[in-house]
């Protein structure tokens, strides 16, 4: 099957005729009666029913609440749309076509079907705002909807977990729902686990969650790790190395890595050698952090530094990222480059990307305005096809061509007398810059010219949100930063039709096109008039970063022309038609976007083998807390235990048996005895069984003195503490030996071989660490009994 398709295949368009066809039948009910539908679907399903077998009534009804409860009631190009998604695709519906409403259509019927359901935006303010509004009419219908975010400005740990995750239905956000995710996977019982199981995702904005999120991967960070001296020593020794020579850097300054020469000059400089080596590998990935904070990181650009020490900043609107860390050591490489004191460390507790949260789910599906620019990524990494709905009326949005300027300074001059003019006929504008210092500069340019506007730095998305909605009234000119306001409707006010609707204004390019199509959906929504165009100039960060090389040195001569007083005839205005500058931005924004692409394939590849592991893990944990029953689990973690110390000395002395005995099974040796009677270093094939007798034994006592209905909760609770703490550990060291993989020198290894080499080998060690501290924690742990019948264990 085709991965595209431009048009509304066949099938969908039959199906919203049996759609349609049933509105008389339900408009006829009372209200009664339409929500009796809900327990009558519900029934069906009990029966054995499947989802699609109902889809058709199921749609009509809920079209039919959404109008008596919304006051809309969904065109037919929503019902194509939610047919569309209920079939695990991805609708491409213009911007302004009512997304939100058309969700109501698979959200209520999936809902039938219980718990698991989630409609998520990358947003919380939308997730919330619609579990409100939309919510009404799904709680209309009998099913239970709830927001899985807390409200703006409240505390996400207030959040009745409980209830969220019991609801039919949840609005909530990629992030919310991968926290809480992980954080059920850290909890000690079975009743503080709240999600029920992953059975609908409907992405809004699909690519936006997908795919512009997918680098950062969520995680929960946990206790301090001591604090390491050699970010210092290695921000010394990198600041000795030259480009070229001892390291590289990609195009994009996104990658560095060292050269050979590059490494012998650090060992050199260290005094050592083996530098690769497993005995320095925590030295070199200092190296490797130190070298990113100084050539991957831009001061002012990235982060800024200030009495807060250092903190990151957002690239999408240049505010600063409050409480951000980079991960896995990078924070703290960088205020050893920038001489601040280094802070703490904290160690990966657990982490997950968003391409395997959402792989998880057994049926998804989404929506967006703008997908066909990477339709075929979603159908290579998540199997989802996209296809294109017809807007409801025909699309009158008018997106001019963009003007390219030589510099800056011209670029936005002629944004700026555009915008005027605009203004002067009443007709509202809206204006995205950049970036905040870019939005500033050009709301004190319009400031001069005596201009009125709104400019958005408002700290909340609710607060942007209101502004935004009334960028469409009569003279209104609202100057705001890229993400601003996304997903809010601008309703055009009295007259503005006839002006020629809603002036969208870009002063940027993004680097993928995608953004700049969200940008340019502010404006002709629901077939209203619009019109949009981007300013453009050579000094742009998009050409700077991903443009050609002649660009660089077309721009060093103007320069030098400029400071010789020499004319240089283009410099104030549009060079659009010029040959030369003809496809500039559109390559260059394909390169970004090809980048982008290839870092996301990585990162999934990557994030491959931590998915594995982690699946594994979630499991036992899984089984651990809810079998009725542990012996065979502890008689393989026996088995275990005892396997890597058989490996380990496969004939060992009488002294390292009663070592090892002492240290993991009974710290009173009293057990010497047996040692003497049961063993002898002779037959070093009966080690293992004897041991593991010995485990049996020692635990058959112990839980003599338990209570019958406590023992399986103690064995629980030392099973888990040790797989917790050895999963902890690995999921840290999988993030220290990507950072070293990613940086090594290509030439000779494939970096990520050796990472699922690596990352497999600590798995396996984390297994025997995990049964050893098992034991530990069973054999070795001191019981306390308390009066009222419970007991305080003390963990070796
Ligand atoms: N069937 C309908 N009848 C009447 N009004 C509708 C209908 N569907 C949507 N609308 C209205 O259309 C407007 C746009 O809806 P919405 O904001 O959901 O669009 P969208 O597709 O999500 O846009 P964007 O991609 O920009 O977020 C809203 O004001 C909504 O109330």
């Amino acid at each position: 099957m085709p991965f595209v398709h431009h048009h509304t295949p066949k099938r969908y368009v039959r199906q919203m005729r049996a759609v349609n066809a049933l509105t008389d039948k339900y408009r006829k009910m009372s209200d009664e009666d339409l929500k009796a539908q809900t327990t009558l679907f519900r029934e069906q399903l009990a029966a054995g029913k499947s989802l699609d077998a109902i889809k058709i009534p199921a749609f009509a009804v809920i079209r039919e609440a959404d109008r008596r409860v919304l006051g809309m009631f969904p065109f037919d190009v929503q019902v194509l749309g939610a047919l569309v998604m209920q079939d695990g695709n991805v609708a491409e519906m213009k911007t302004g076509e009512g997304k939100t409403l058309t969700a109501t259509l698979p959200m209520y019927l999936n809902g039938l079907s219980g718990s698991g359901n989630f409609l998520v935006t990358a947003n919380e303010y939308l997730a919330y705002r619609d579990a409100q509004e939309m919510g009404k009419v799904y709680r209309w219908l009998g099913l239970t909807a709830v927001a899985g975010v807390a409200p703006a400005g409240g505390d996400p740990h207030d959040r009745d977990l409980k209830k969220i995750y019991q609801a039919d239905i949840v609005y909530t956000t990629n992030s919310t729902l991968g926290f809480d995710y992980l954080m059920d996977n850290l909890s000690g019982t079975a009743d503080e686990q709240f999600l029920q199981g992953f059975h609908f995702a409907l992405l809004d904005e699909i690519d936006a969650v997908l795919l512009d999120s997918a680098q950062m991967p969520l995680v929960i960070s946990g206790a301090p790790r001591v604090r390491s001296n050699l970010f210092g020593i290695a921000d010394q020794v990198i600041c000795l190395l030259r480009e070229d020579i001892d390291f590289k850097r990609s195009n994009d300054h996104k990658k560095v890595w060292f050269t050979p020469s590059g490494i012998d000059h650090m060992e050199e400089y260290l005094g050592l050698d083996g530098l690769l080596t497993q005995k320095h590998r925590t030295l070199y990935r200092h190296l490797v952090l130190a070298l990113k904070a100084h050539q991957t990181l831009t001061r002012d650009r990235d982060y800024v530094v200030d009495e807060d020490g250092v903190s990151l900043l957002d690239l999408s609107n240049g505010r600063k990222l409050a409480g951000m860390k980079l991960e896995a050591g990078l924070h703290q490489a960088l205020e050893a480059k920038e001489l601040v004191p280094v802070s703490n460390q904290t160690r990966t507790m657990a982490s997950i990307t968003f391409q395997n949260l959402f792989r998880m789910f057994s049926h998804l599906s989404g929506m967006t305005g703008t997908a066909m620019t990477d339709a075929a990524e979603l159908q290579e990494t998540y199997r989802l096809s996209v296809i294109a709905v017809p807007t409801n009326k025909p699309n009158q949005r008018v997106d001019l061509p963009d003007r390219l300027f030589f510099s800056t300074q011209a670029k936005l001059e002629h944004a700026v007398a555009l915008v005027k003019d605009a203004y002067t006929k009443g007709r509202p504008v809206l204006v995205e810059t950049g970036s905040v210092s870019l939005s500033n500069l050009f709301s004190r340019i319009l400031l001069r010219e005596e201009v009125p506007h709104n400019l958005l730095n408002a700290r909340s998305a609710a607060k942007e949100a209101l502004i935004v909605k009334e960028a469409g009234q009569p003279g209104a000119i609202t100057v705001a930063t890229s993400m601003a306001g996304r997903g809010t409707d601008i309703k055009l006010g009295k007259g503005v039709k006839e002006l020629g609707g809603l002036l969208v204004v870009g002063t940027e390019r993004m680097n993928s096109a995608r953004v700049d199509n969200q940008l340019r959906g502010r404006a002709g929504r629901q077939g209203a008039p619009g019109e949009t165009i981007f300013m453009v100039s050579i000094e742009d960060a998009i050409l700077q970063e991903h443009g050609p090389k002649w660009l660089r040195r077309y721009r060093r001569r103007v320069a030098k022309a400029k400071a010789k007083h020499q004319p240089i005839p283009k410099v104030r205005y549009p060079i659009t038609g010029h040959y030369r500058f003809k496809h500039l931005i559109t390559k260059a924004q394909h390169n970004a976007e090809r980048d982008d692409r290839q870092s996301r394939t990585q990162t999934l590849q990557y994030a491959e083998i931590m998915r594995v592991q982690r699946d594994t893990i979630y499991q036992t944990r899984k089984q651990i807390m809810t079998a009725p029953d542990l012996t065979d689990m502890l008689n393989s973690v026996f088995k275990m235990a005892t396997r890597a110390f058989v490996t380990a000395h496969p004939q060992p002395t009488r002294s390292e048996l009663a070592d090892y005995v002492l240290n993991t099974i009974d710290n009173h040796l009293v057990v010497a005895d047996s040692i003497d009677q049961n063993w002898h270093p002779d037959r070093p094939k009966e080690t293992a069984p004897f041991l593991q007798q010995l485990m049996v034994d020692q635990l058959t006592k112990k839980l003599e003195n338990i209570k019958e209905d406590q023992q399986l909760y103690f064995e629980r609770m030392c099973l888990l503490k040790s797989l917790d703490n050895a999963w902890i550990d690995q999921v840290d060291m999988l993030q220290q030996l990507r950072q070293i993989a990613t940086n090594r020198s290509t030439a000779q290894h494939d970096p990520l071989l050796e990472y699922l080499k690596d990352g497999r080998k600590s798995f396996a060690e984390m297994k025997e660490t995990f049964a050893r501290r098992a034991v530990q924690n069973l054999l070795l742990s001191e019981l306390q009994f308390k009066a009222d019948g419970s007991i305080d264990v003390t963990y070796p």
